[in-house]
């Protein structure tokens, strides 16, 4: 038999913990059908951390007539106000435990654990707190009236069965915006992890269950996304998926769709999001925004703002400050134990998100001959991990790949701007449209820019503080629907309209 838990041993918080490894079906831990794992490493030291069951078809086939079992026979006669009370169940559970499941995701994410890891954890019980108190609110159709002897109601339904494919850069997190919000809805769920982040997803299977919700109503098959991820996105018996990661990925999880059974899709993919600074902004309120838009999480965010454009007039004296900001709040030398509250900026995730981004940084040095700082010499002297010093392009050209690519990590890249339509039309110049940001004392400009922006955010005088309340989601190739807020209960659920014939006569 499989090991199927380990202990491990957090020194530097005095935490142990129960950590189980195996797959999560109908509210047990289980080994893949084939027997096969994956080892996990933590992106601090590059040292393995443990290894866990890795799903195959086999095994989501498995999940999935769990979840349809579950949804038939119990989810779906189960009331919304009972389904709030699992997730207030649960949002108690995450209160106890969250120091542990913060712990996880420093470990295995290699998260900066009083900066970072704890600002997930308190998003995620907002957001519990938030889902918890809208499984009875959200679900509510409409009275049609239409003649004298007709009428039509409207019924929101839930899915059925939904899968759900998250990634690394923000692993429990990206899980809970759509674990919570499908739950709420009344769906029943499988969902994959990313396999280089799985523990903290598998530790929280367990207060799933002690919450109290039913087996088989969350199911969780972790394993490779080219395996587990397309056997999900092409299965007949799911009604809906939900995914976020790389929009070469949403790709192909949309045409899964479209070749299997047109399931429902929601894709949340990558951005280049700008962020302007016109010459009437707070100059260094502006730079504290935009620096921890892109250095916060490693750079490692969907909407962080890697493109900056200033206006010409303060453009030197932005460029100065900037690097001095960085230099003085986010540099990374020497701090290399994400547990240890000076460590602000973290490794990367893994080797192969080390090495793509180097190779940005050598394009612009060495083909593009680009302007660059750095907070520190890189590689750096002394990390174990997969550490990378902010890093800073200057007077980048808007035809640098650099500046079109999503490098996904904490490069940033910086241009000049004349005018209002100069910087908006450099701003829409991009395949993506998740957000944006703006800053300037001109009420008029930035609500122009709010209108004039093609993204699905739009920051005014700050950047990245996302909401779990207020709607999220991308235009263009940033992807398909909304989550978080009302549409994040919303997009779990589907309308039927149901029509009334009152007349006598036929
Ligand atoms: N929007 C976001 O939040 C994220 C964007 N990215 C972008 O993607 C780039 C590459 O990172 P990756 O880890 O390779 O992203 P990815 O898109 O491959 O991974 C995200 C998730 O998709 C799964 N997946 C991979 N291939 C799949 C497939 N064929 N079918 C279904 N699911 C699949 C993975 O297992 C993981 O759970 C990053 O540099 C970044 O630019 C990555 C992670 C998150
Ligand atoms: N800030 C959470 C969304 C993302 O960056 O992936």
């Amino acid at each position: 038999m499989p090991t199927l838990y380990t202990d491990i041993e957090i020194p530097q918080l005095k935490i142990s913990l129960k950590q189980p490894l195996g797959l999560f079906i109908n509210n047990e831990f289980c080994p893949s059908s084939d027997g096969k794992t994956i080892e996990t490493v933590n992106p601090a030291t590059g040292e393995p951390i443990t290894s866990f069951q890795a799903a195959n078809e086999k095994d989501v086939d498995k999940a999935v007539k769990a979840a349809r079992a579950a949804f038939d026979n119990v989810w779906s006669k189960t009331s919304s106000e009972q389904r709030g009370i699992y997730l207030s169940n649960l949002l108690k559970l995450i209160e106890e435990e969250q120091d542990t499941l913060a712990a996880l995701e420093t470990l295995d994410a290699g998260k900066p654990y009083h900066s970072n890891a704890k600002g997930d954890l308190a998003q995620i019980l907002q957001l519990t707190r938030y889902f918890a108190g809208s499984a009875d609110k959200f679900d509510k159709g409409a009275t049609i009236p239409l003649t004298f002897n007709k009428f039509a109601y409207t019924l929101k339904v839930p899915f059925g069965v939904v899968a759900q494919i998250v990634p690394w850069n923000y692993p429990l997190a990206m899980a809970c915006w759509k674990l919570q919000g499908a739950l709420a809805a009344g769906n029943t769920v499988i969902i994959k992890p990313a396999e280089n982040t799985s523990l903290s997803l598998l530790y929280f299977a367990t207060l799933i269950k002690k919450a109290g919700f039913p087996p088989g109503v969350v199911n969780i098959v972790p394993g490779y996304g080219s395996l587990v991820g397309q056997a999900l996105a092409s299965h007949m018996d799911i009604d809906k998926i939900s995914f976020t990661g790389s929009t070469k990925v949403g790709g192909f999880v949309l045409e899964a769709s479209g070749q299997s059974n047109l399931k429902d899709v929601t894709l949340e993919c990558g951005g280049k999001s700008p962020a302007l600074v016109f010459e009437d902004a707070d100059l260094d309120k502006a730079i504290d925004w935009i620096a921890a838009g892109i250095f916060y999480n490693s750079g490692q965010n969907c909407t962080a703002n890697s493109r900056v454009y200033v206006q010409s007039s303060i453009y030197d004296k932005f460029v100065e400050k900037f690097k001095e900001t960085a230099k003085k709040e986010w540099d990374v030398a020497g701090k290399f134990d994400p547990f240890d509250e000076k460590c602000i900026v973290g490794p990367v995730i893994s080797s192969t998100q080390y090495d793509r981004i180097k190779s940005y940084i050598e394009r612009g040095k060495k083909e593009e001959k680009l302007d660059m700082f750095q907070t520190s010499e890189f590689p750096i002297g002394g990390a174990k991990g997969y550490f990378i010093p902010p890093t800073i392009f200057t007077d980048v050209p808007q035809t640098s790949k650099l500046l079109q690519d999503e490098i996904f990590g904490p490069v940033v890249v910086v241009s000049k701007f004349t005018n209002y339509d100069d910087a908006l039309k450099l701003a829409n110049d991009t395949c993506y449209g998740l957000a944006s940001a703006v800053f300037t004392k001109d009420v008029k400009k930035a609500h122009m820019f709010a209108r004039d922006i093609k993204a699905g955010t739009v920051w005014i005088n700050s950047s990245n503080d996302e909401d779990v309340t207020v709607p999220f989601g991308g235009f263009k190739m940033s992807g398909i629907g909304r989550e978080l807020g009302q549409s994040g209960v919303d997009t779990y659920l589907q309308t039927k309209a149901v029509h009334i014939n009152l007349s006598l006569d036929n």
